[in-house]
């Protein structure tokens, strides 16, 4: 048997340096490009990665992953196993993931603890499940032809049913026949190692943990004691196992990886031990050792101890990443206006590859490569830029624990209904307006110097004096600046804020064709100045009804960067928090006096273990709250929710003390109303317009949604709002969707 490479990596970025796959699908979508040239672009993608990864010392057979979907991984295994009907057909594909005329795509959710979104298999009891090996075996074939022994990749059975909807597992075992007719044909095809990533073994799914491991067995006693099949490489990456891992150990798995990176061990600093008891000498052991979704350079000194604390002969064990490095940046190397200071502690997909040889090499083959991560370790940690203690100071003095706006909701309720004097069902959006092709091309004229702050900020201002006066018109009576100066919210703050790092190329595969740019946050964070006041006041200045402050919360902003690995998440979060609360009170100066703080992300950081969550509820709530702590009373303090269901943490939402709280609720034919019942008591808007969609709603369709709202939140307590912000949406559909929601309003009260 060859055996397994010493150095590897479990999956690289897939879109390319240069966002090269973004730009062909977006190309083929759109009609520009045929089929035939799609393809082509994107196996000249593909080799060109593995000649990359080989360059870059993954020279050994196998230590290359084909972790290769067009799309998305999930879709990309349950189309090769048949979970998921539609063959080899590209258009068969995107219709599940982007829907088309006769259906509707598949529903989009996060993939584990990341900000990569996977599409969910629909599966039901019973039905047909049929291989497509030749999905797999074309990329096998085209790789050796380019001269690479590639490892094909697939997400395991268990993970597979484990996140697809409902969790069907009396389909198991014809889902494992279906993995055994893939294996036998790799094998016949020539391949020595296939790669499995078994991460339900890692959360806390629907399926319980002690489910979770016995379905593993089922499946992989089965799947192992074939004849026909490659030695099996089964990965765990996203945490560490627990009730699974003595399971895994016993399997007889040929090589089976474990995530050992710092986040992991931070939370379960047991593990490697447990490792090292459970996982016999005969199973060859990959140690995730490089973290794969954060970007931090490796302290190579550390890594090493872990190395050493597993116990393996040096044939017995390699180095890989913790998970696939499709959740950072493709390098360092493209980026240009890193602070020198900063840029050798940071280590993307390209330099990570290095640190894995470093780590294998060991410090007599790798002198120079321990020796920079020192001198990273070092001066991080007495950097004077990132380490602030005025922010620290402030911190510490803040009162330890729950913190509690004064007076409580019911008081400031009064006061604010007197001060703002709404209407019953108050009508207000969610922040954003369309970003209108004007507005950014204005954006890319200002980045490129072409047009001058003080043209820029006119064009701004004329944006937001057009959508002012729309919003007056139509008669709503909460209204917003548009939010015309952020592209993205959170690089907006990130930019503005001292203590963060932003990329010019960073992108990151957030779902198909879609990249964020993640912020880094790389030491303590504070405000040198207002970040939203100007356009706020400016706003306000041309309307006598309250126009509502637009920031963006530490959860949120915390969730959708780097995050620092040297102190805890809070700390981050905390500074956040006290920076954005000085902000609250400058916009109150400015004359505003409804504030919305913005956490679409507070479902997103909840830790895949049940056991971790109410910790983390804990100070994301409390961050939250610093924000709000010392507004005057009259304040009103508005959060937003999206993007994920709510349900499950409906009271941690209640506990963010805002006195108004918008959520998505619109798509889910507003099941959340449910939940709000027993948990809110203060002023709601569950959105009742799904702006994921072009279609406009009509007045009835709103009314109705308003009608059943009312049979769970009094009427004093409801607001009217759409789910979520208009920004990618157009002004053909905005306006008269907007007009449908005071029509539909007026129709309601009418009949109170
Ligand atoms: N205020 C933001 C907007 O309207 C909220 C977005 S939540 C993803 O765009
Ligand atoms: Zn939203």
């Amino acid at each position: 048997m060859t055996t397994f490479p010493k150095a590897t990596i479990e999956g690289y970025p897939r879109i390319g340096a240069n966002r090269e796959l973004k730009r062909a699908l977006e190309s083929y979508w759109a009609g520009r490009i045929d089929a035939e040239t799609f393809r082509s672009t994107a196996r000249a993608l593909r080799v060109n990665n593995y000649n990359h990864l080989r360059d870059l010392g993954l020279t050994e057979d196998y230590a290359i992953p084909a972790d290769v979907a067009l799309y998305d991984q999930v879709l990309d295994t349950a189309l090769t196993v048949g979970l998921v009907p539609g063959g080899v057909d590209l258009d068969e594909e995107f219709a599940l993931a982007r829907g088309n005329d006769t259906r509707v795509p598949l529903e989009m959710t996060k993939w584990f603890d990341t900000n990569y979104h996977y599409l969910v298999p629909e599966i039901e009891a019973g039905q047909e499940i049929k291989a497509v090996p030749e999905r797999i075996l074309r990329i096998v074939e085209e790789a050796a032809e380019a001269g690479h022994k590639v490892r094909p990749f697939l997400v395991g059975p268990v993970t597979l049913i484990a996140l697809s909807k409902p969790a069907e597992w009396s389909l198991l075992p014809s889902l494992v026949e279906a993995y055994a007719e893939v294996f036998a044909a790799l094998k016949d095809a020539g391949v020595e190692w296939v790669q499995i990533a078994e991460p339900a073994v890692v959360a806390d799914l629907s399926t319980p943990d002690a489910e979770i491991a016995s379905y593993l067995r089922e499946a992989w006693s089965d799947l192992l004691g074939r004849e026909t099949r490659p030695n099996v490489y089964l990965t765990t990456p996203y945490g560490s196992a627990r009730e699974a891992l003595p399971v895994l150990g016993e399997l007889g798995v040929e090589a089976l990886h474990v995530d050992l990176s710092p986040w992991t061990l931070e939370a379960d600093s047991g593990y490697p031990e447990r490792v090292r008891e459970a996982i016999p000498s005969e199973t060859h052991l990959v140690a995730g050792l490089i973290d794969g979704r954060n970007v931090w350079t490796a302290n190579l000194r550390e890594r090493t101890e872990v190395l050493e604390s597993l116990g393996r002969s040096a044939d017995s064990v390699s180095v890989s990443t913790s998970t696939s490095l499709q959740h950072v940046p493709h390098t360092l190397k493209a980026e240009r206006n890193i602070p020198v200071e900063v840029a050798p502690w940071l280590a993307f997909a390209d330099e990570k590859l290095a640190e894995i040889q470093a780590l294998v090499a060991g410090e007599e083959g790798a002198g120079e490569a321990f020796a920079q991560s020192d001198r990273a370790v070092r001066t991080r940690a007495e950097s004077t830029t990132i380490h602030n203690s005025a922010v620290v100071d402030r911190v510490a003095a803040l009162p330890e624990g729950a913190v509690k706006r004064e007076p409580a909701f019911e008081e400031r309720n009064k006061v604010q209904r007197e001060e703002l004097g709404l209407p019953t069902l108050p009508i207000t959006t969610i922040g954003s307006f369309p970003q209108t092709t004007e507005i950014r091309k204005a954006r890319a004229d200002h980045r490129e110097g072409t047009l001058s702050d003080a043209e820029y900020n006119e064009a701004l201002k004329v944006e937001i004096k057009q959508v002012i006066e729309l919003q007056e018109e139509i008669g709503l009576d909460v209204l917003v600046h548009g939010e015309a100066e952020r592209n993205d919210m959170v690089q907006y703050f990130a930019e503005l804020l001292d203590g963060f790092v932003v990329t010019e190329n960073g992108w990151v595969q957030s779902y198909g064709s879609r990249c964020t740019r993640p912020p880094i946050v790389v030491g303590d964070v504070s405000r040198p100045e207002a970040m939203s006041v100007e356009w706020s006041a400016y706003a306000q200045s041309l309307s006598d009804k309250p126009v509502k402050g637009m920031l963006t919360g530490p959860v949120t902003i915390l969730a959708w960067s780097f995050k620092r690995d040297d102190v805890p998440l809070s700390v981050s979060a905390d500074q956040i928090g006290v920076a954005l609360a000085d902000e609250v009170a400058d916009l109150e100066k400015a004359g505003i006096k409804v504030i919305q703080i913005d956490e679409p992300a507070l479902r997103e950081l909840l830790p895949l273990r049940a056991d971790d969550r109410a910790a983390y509820l804990e100070w994301a709530q409390r961050a939250f709250r610093l924000v709000s702590l010392n507004a005057k009373p009259a304040t009103q303090i508005h959060t937003h929710l999206c993007y994920s269901e709510f349900g499950q943490i409906i009271e941690a939402v209640a506990g963010l003390d805002a006195d108004v709280t918008s959520i998505e609720a619109a798509r889910s034919k507003m099941e959340l109303l449910e939940d709000i019942d027993e948990t809110f008591h203060s002023e709601i808007g569950p959105g009742v317009w799904d702006i994921h969609s072009p279609r406009v709603p009509s007045a009835e369709e709103i009314a109705g949604l308003l009608r059943a709202a009312l049979n769970h939140v009094p009427t004093e307590r409801l607001w009217v709002n759409p789910d979520c912000g208009l920004k990618t949406r157009g002004y053909a559909e905005v306006d008269p969707s907007l007009r449908n929601l005071v029509a539909a309003r007026d129709e309601v009260v009418e009949g109170l």
